[in-house]
């Protein structure tokens, strides 16, 4: 098992893996030279061949199958190769001669038509040392094809596609007539070996021993080492250094070999090379040990400059990281300035001190020069600040984009003072009708941006500068991130609704909400009388049209200008009469020009009818519920039972008489969870109204209103608990629409509900199906249809003059039972062939019609058949 599973971990288990088991190979890769000889035919005609690397043998079982009988086959490999019948085998590393002598023994002077090598270092580390290790082995085996091939042979062999390639086959073009690249369709494409087939060996007299030395052939490799970067390098030699230096971890081999008279390969040097040498990074690169041993680097110990942590790293170049060379690199900049080599980096206002010193400057141009730096000095600060101010606002704006944040959470962040502006939009007319006068919440953002701006500006004059900024900066960084992650949030919760067909239809309704959302009534003189007349549902429609109207071509910028610029109402009549049937007096809504639309419309209720503006401020403070003002007088006197009544009372009121809600003064303020409320409201009257109650919980609620056990008002109430109110500022909108799916109350549900729920479902499980009930509408049409005919023909019987009033009466009476008659089927009669039915051929006596004869064997299969059926339909239903 264990061994599959290895096999199949490494994708073994291929075609060509099961085709050599079945075929007795060795090896999957004798396929390899199976489909490479099959494309060059070399194996036919040669009467000797070398397989260098030959283990375990694949090739060798190939070479003998193809080549002639009688051929010689000399196989070589570090591992003993089982034996093979016409093959001569031998363990040897073939980059040794002695390989080279055993096989020149066992050929004696016999050359090779074909050598094969197929070798794979067995190294298994990094894949640039295998790719360089076997291109070596390459050189290595055409060394020895170059030896024993006779003129006119083929040489296969395997190399990785590396930096090496294109010398090798540069090599092998300079040996033989022909030679071809190729992938034979059994080497996995995710190998990175490639067969080289060199045919027509060109045996040179001499050939040059640098063509089999990986020095000279590969020797371009030192200038090919990758970069940093990944990219060829072909740069001068001491560039690679530089990558050693900031690569460490990438050991690189000694390719060029060891440099004249230098055979170690530690290397040690002063310090003082390093502090006076021009290329840093590369004597960095090169060297293993910075010493101290001269009296000047000994100095360099003492200085302050010189840390521990420098000493150290001096110790073992090669085992520093990145962050070391950079140490010994800014220990080196310091020694050179303190040593005057390098000259240090000042800040150009301390150049220009100096200047100021040193030269003798006209007093005029040196305040003129001191102006003109302050006014530099200023122009930058405005610009950081006017750059700090524009993040902030940009940031808050971003924040009310992603519905982070209302225009009242700007004033909440900032002071108590600004805190007013988002609640005395609604109870502060003159303060905030200043602000909105003033452009409405761009205003206060802008109030809001200038504070913030001035504060930080504060905090910049006090702290320092630094911290601050990388406080700044990390605060930033946060928030965008903060910022981004809600964007990804929304966008995806924007991806999930666009697929839902709801919140299609949901969007559309909003949006005609939108369209027809009602900015209060506005006074209209000329109508009065009528609208006194009219309900008070009528008027609102009315109203809610006109304000439509006039807003539906405008953005909400103009909406804004135009109720500034509209006459302010003058008057308003309250429609719905009182306890006392009278009607009441018309209040005088004054400052209506200066209040934004929400506002009047909150005004323009009755609360504030007898009130002039200017008092509301006081009455707010005074009474906590606006809306109750009116009922002030006799909610002393009633006791609580009373009050329940009258609030039923005047729910009932409501309906009939026009009573001006109160539209929410601004969305944003308020601070209930669901914010679809009343789309959600509608789709589920919708729902109710298509297929009534769905929920226990509804099922419930609608019989304790309709049993009379709980008002509206009571359970209103109950709907409400201490965290209903909860503020939802500032919370992101993926929490938010957590909230509003799983905070939910848990309304109890009655045994009656569920009983009711039950029942309705189970009287839907009872429906027929569909095809049931297709079959009793055809039959229910079909009776139509007779009845019709029937009708019809009672008709004609009627108009007829050759009958009698009686004789008509009787035929029509046939024909409508006839008409009402389903269409009988033709009845069959059985008979049992028994008796003296028996054997008998033709109709039997007595029996008229249509007839069936049966015997009791017969019947007793037909039983036997009918009750398999039945128990076999039984059992495929549980
Ligand atoms: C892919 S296998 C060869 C498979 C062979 N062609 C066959 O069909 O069975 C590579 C072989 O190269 C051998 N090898 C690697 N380096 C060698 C070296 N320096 N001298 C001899 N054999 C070597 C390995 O021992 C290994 O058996």
């Amino acid at each position: 098992m264990g061994k599959a599973q290895k096999k199949t971990g490494k994708g073994r288990l291929d075609k060509y893996y099961k085709l050599a088991k079945e075929q007795g190979y060795r090896a999957r890769s004798a396929f390899k030279l199976i489909q490479l000889n099959k494309k060059y035919s070399f194996l036919e005609s040669a009467r000797c061949c070398i397989d260098l690397c030959a283990a375990p043998g694949g090739w060798l079982q190939v070479a003998s199958k193809y080549m002639p009988v009688n051929s010689v086959i000399v196989g070589v490999d570090l591992v003993p190769i089982k034996p093979i019948p016409r093959v001569v085998t031998f363990a040897s590393d073939i980059t040794t001669t002695q390989c080279r002598n055993l096989i020149r023994s066992e050929l004696k002077d016999w050359k090779a038509d074909v050598v094969l090598h197929d070798g794979a270092p067995n190294v298994g580390t990094a894949w640039v040392q295998d790719a360089y290790s076997q291109s070596e082995l390459v050189l290595m085996s055409m060394k020895l094809a170059a030896e024993f091939l006779i003129k006119g042979g083929t040489f296969v062999t395997k190399v990785f596609r590396s930096v090496d390639y294109n010398n090798l086959i540069w090599v092998f073009n300079q040996l033989f007539g022909k030679v071809e690249a190729t992938k034979p369709p059994s080497s996995r494409n995710v190998s990175a070996e490639i067969f080289v087939v060199c045919q027509n060996f060109l045996a040179p007299k001499h050939i040059d021993p640098k063509f089999f030395d990986p020095k000279h052939v590969f020797k371009d490799l030192s200038t090919t080492i990758t970069s940093v970067d990944g990219e060829i390098d072909k740069t001068a030699p001491g560039k690679n250094f530089q990558a050693n230096v900031f690569q460490p971890e990438k050991k690189r081999r000694n390719r060029h070999g060891y440099d004249d008279g230098d055979y170690t390969l530690f290397h040690e040097s002063g310090a003082a090379e390093f502090i006076h040498g021009q290329d840093p990074i590369a004597f960095l690169g090169s060297v293993n040990k910075i010493s101290f041993k001269t009296e000047e680097e000994k100095e360099w110990l003492k200085l302050d400059a010189t840390t521990p942590d420098v000493v150290a790293n001096c110790e073992d170049l090669k085992v520093l990281g990145k962050g070391d060379f950079k140490t010994l690199m800014r220990w080196r900049t310091n020694l050179r300035e303190e040593l005057g080599l390098e000259s240090k980096n000042k800040p150009t206002e301390e150049l220009t001190e100096t200047v100021e010193i040193t030269e003798d400057v006209d007093p005029e141009e040196e305040i003129e020069a001191e102006l003109e730096r302050i006014n530099s000095e200023t122009a930058a600060r405005i610009k950081r600040e006017k750059r700090k101010a524009n993040e902030v606002k940009q940031r808050t704006i971003q924040r009310m984009q992603l519905q982070m944040t209302a225009p009242l959470d700007i004033g909440l962040e900032q002071n108590d003072e600004s805190l007013r502006y988002g609640q005395e939009d609604i109870f502060d007319l003159d303060h905030t009708s200043k602000q909105l006068k003033k452009g409405g919440i761009a205003t206060l953002m802008d109030q809001f941006d200038a504070d913030s701006s001035e504060d930080e500006q504060e905090k910049e004059d006090d702290g320092d500068d630094e911290v601050l900024d990388s406080d700044e900066e990390r605060e930033r960084k946060v928030a965008a991130l903060e910022n981004m992650l809600d964007g990804l949030y929304d966008s995806y919760q924007e991806r999930l609704k666009e697929k839902d067909a709801k919140y299609k239809v949901n969007e559309a309704r909003r949006k005609n909400k939108d369209r027809e959302e009602w900015h209060g009534i506005q006074k209209q003189d000329s109508d009065d009388e009528e609208s006194e007349e009219e309900g008070g549902y009528e008027k609102m429609e009315e109203v809610k049209a006109r304000a439509g109207e006039s807003s539906s071509d405008e953005d909400s910028s103009d909406e804004e200008e135009d109720v500034a610029s509209s006459p302010p109402p003058q008057k308003r009549r309250r429609l719905d009469a009182g306890p006392s049937g009278s009607q009441r007096s018309v209040a005088i809504v004054k400052p209506a020009a200066a209040l934004s639309r929400t506002a009047q419309m909150w005004f323009s209720q009755d609360t504030f009818a007898d009130a002039d503006l200017d008092e509301i401020e006081d009455e707010d403070e005074e009474s906590e519920d606006v809306e109750s003002d009116g009922e002030d007088e006799d909610e002393d006197e009633e006791d609580e039972e009373d009050e329940e009544s009258e609030e039923e009372d005047e729910l009932e009121d409501s309906e009939s008489d026009f009573e001006v809600v109160p539209q929410d003064p601004d969305e944003d303020d308020v601070t209930m969870w669901d914010v679809d409320d009343e789309n959600e409201d509608e789709l589920k009257d919708e729902k109710i109204r298509k297929h009534g109650l769905t929920t226990a919980e509804a099922i419930t609620l609608a019989q304790q209103l309709v049993n009379r056990e709980k008002t509206r008002t009571q359970l209103i109430n109950e709907g409400f608990h201490r965290y209903s109110l909860n503020s939802k500022d500032d919370l992101p909108s993926w929490f938010l629409d957590d909230e509003e799916k799983h905070y939910k109350a848990n309304i109890p549900v009655t045994k009656e509900a569920m009983t009711a729920l039950r029942a309705r479902l189970r009287a839907l499980d009872a429906r027929p199906i569909k095809k049931v009930a297709e079959a009793k509408a055809r039959k229910k049409f079909k009776a139509a249809q007779r009845l019709e005919k029937a009708m019809k023909k009672a008709e004609g019987v009627n108009e007829t003059s050759d009958m009698t009033e009686r004789e008509k009466a009787k035929q029509i009476e046939k024909l409508m039972a006839k008409g009402k008659a389903a269409n009988k089927k033709k009845e069959v009669k059985v008979v049992v062939a028994k008796g003296a039915h028996k054997g008998l051929k033709g109709r039997p006596k007595g029996v008229k019609g249509r007839y069936v004869m049966v015997d009791s064997r017969m019947k007793k299969e037909m039983r036997a058949q009918k009750r398999k059926e039945k128990a076999n339909k039984k059992r495929k239903r549980t």
